[in-house]
């Protein structure tokens, strides 16, 4: 179900719910509401046999319902997967209460495998084992994602919103398929990842792991491990790490391009100022790879298809939508530049699993490694980090200014995440 925006206000994709919706409204329109009548005779000897009939055959339907209610809770148990998580301790089927810390795997109506990680206020994230993907991102229970109401969640095809996981290529230029195969391929629970070089507070997470299928290496010669650790703060933040090690064992070099190609909700895109990327390099893929420009000095705002990868961009930027005063700011480590997607109306039609409209409540913005591949040499790993919050847009304007946040993260390291 989606709001006026087109955001998902259940990321539970749902079928389910139209059914019950298409039920519910199937059931109010055949009642009688209002309807007066007038019995006569035979009829009354109608109706009381078919009163006696009803009174009989209400508790066989009351007994048969409860058992198809049971049946059906009992077949969502099943899916949901034991031996599952990792950080927090809570494992599968603990405190499913509402508004209550909790994680859980379950398998969705679409019949893929997902992760839910919840903590209290009704902050969420849900996590797809195909591709690795945060599909639904929760704060007070209003959806932060963008996902397509024409997403397919069929593989092999990449799921239309969320945030994609773009390796070992990042758009069109390169030898795998287009933004990489991370996001077409079925990633795993890790339940022992090797230990992260510093230790993160946030205790709600899940650490996925993976590896090119044999297939893959076929088109992309590389042996090598794909980690990625999705993690949820008590506040709301949403923590994605990534780890890529070369574990080839023929002296080979692993280079790649790397994205975490995030779909923000907005409430209008000619609405959206992104702060932070003001006078900064960028490439132009609407107008060639390699054709280098430089942004004015003015926040950037949407009027028309963007397609760009900002170069050097600072450790943290804002994206500011004015409609629902609301920020999202964007920090990010060992990912150097940041990567800007809107389609707008021409470029939104052609896209088989974009709604026409949809352009208008998304913007992908994401940290990246673009221009410079990452090269890795044998036995070495790389890691990055893409960190989002949440807040009310009483954000100061002006206070991105990449000067100044440089200086700001050189005297007081913490805010470069
Ligand atoms: O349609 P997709 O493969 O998901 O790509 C969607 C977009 O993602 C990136 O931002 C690329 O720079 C764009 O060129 C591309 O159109």
């Amino acid at each position: 179900m989606h709001d006026k925006n087109g955001c998902l206000l259940s990321s539970n994709t749902g079928e389910d719910h139209r059914t019950n919706i298409k039920e519910q409204v199937a059931w109010s329109e055949g009642r009688p509401f209002g309807s007066s009548v007038s019995i006569s005779s035979p009829s009354r000897l109608f109706v009381s046999l078919s009163l006696s009939l009803t009174l009989i055959s209400v508790p066989f339907f009351l007994s048969f319902f409860s058992r198809t209610i049971n049946t059906r809770r009992e077949r969502e148990r099943e899916v949901q997967t034991p031996n599952l998580v990792l950080g927090f301790g809570y494992g599968i089927g603990v405190s499913m209460e509402e508004g209550k810390p909790s994680i859980e795997r379950i398998k969705a109506s679409n019949g893929l495998e997902k992760v839910i990680l919840r903590e209290i206020r009704g902050v969420s994230i849900e996590v797809y084992l195909y591709g690795g993907q945060v599909i639904s991102w929760k704060n007070l229970s209003e959806e932060l994602l963008f996902v397509s109401s024409k997403a397919a969640f069929k593989p092999p095809k990449p799921i239309r919103g969320g945030i994609q996981i773009c390796f070992p290529q990042v758009g069109i230029h390169g030898v795998s398929e287009q933004q990489g195969f991370a996001r077409t391929h079925l990633w795993k629970i890790e339940d022992n990842p090797p230990a992260f070089p510093t230790k993160t507070a946030t205790k709600s997470f899940v650490d996925l792991i993976l590896k090119p299928s044999e297939e893959e290496l076929k088109n992309w010669p590389h042996s090598c491990e794909v980690r990625l650790r999705v993690a949820l703060s008590p506040g709301g933040d949403l923590i994605l790490t990534s780890r890529v090690r070369n574990t080839s064992t023929d002296g080979k070099l692993l280079s790649f391009s790397f994205a975490y190609l995030t779909y923000f909700c907005v409430s209008d895109i000619s609405e959206v100022r992104v702060e932070g990327l003001e006078t900064l390099d960028y490439l132009d893929f609407l107008k060639g790879r390699d054709n280098r420009f430089t942004e004015q000095g003015d926040a950037i705002v949407f009027e028309s298809e963007v397609d760009k990868v900002y170069l050097g961009a600072p450790p943290k930027i804002a994206i500011i939508d004015h409609e629902k005063k609301r920020t999202f700011v964007l920090a990010k480590d060992g990912l150097p530049d940041i990567v800007v997607w809107n389609p707008w109306d021409k470029k939104a039609k052609a896209i088989g699993d974009l709604g026409d409209e949809d352009y208008k409540h998304m913007l992908c913005v994401g940290a990246a490694a673009v221009e410079k591949p990452i090269t890795l040499k044998p036995g070495e790993e790389w890691t990055g980090r893409q960190e989002m919050s949440a807040v009310p847009s009483s954000y100061c304007s002006g206070q991105l200014d990449p000067a100044k946040v440089l200086q700001m993260s050189i005297e007081n390291p913490s805010v470069s995440g």
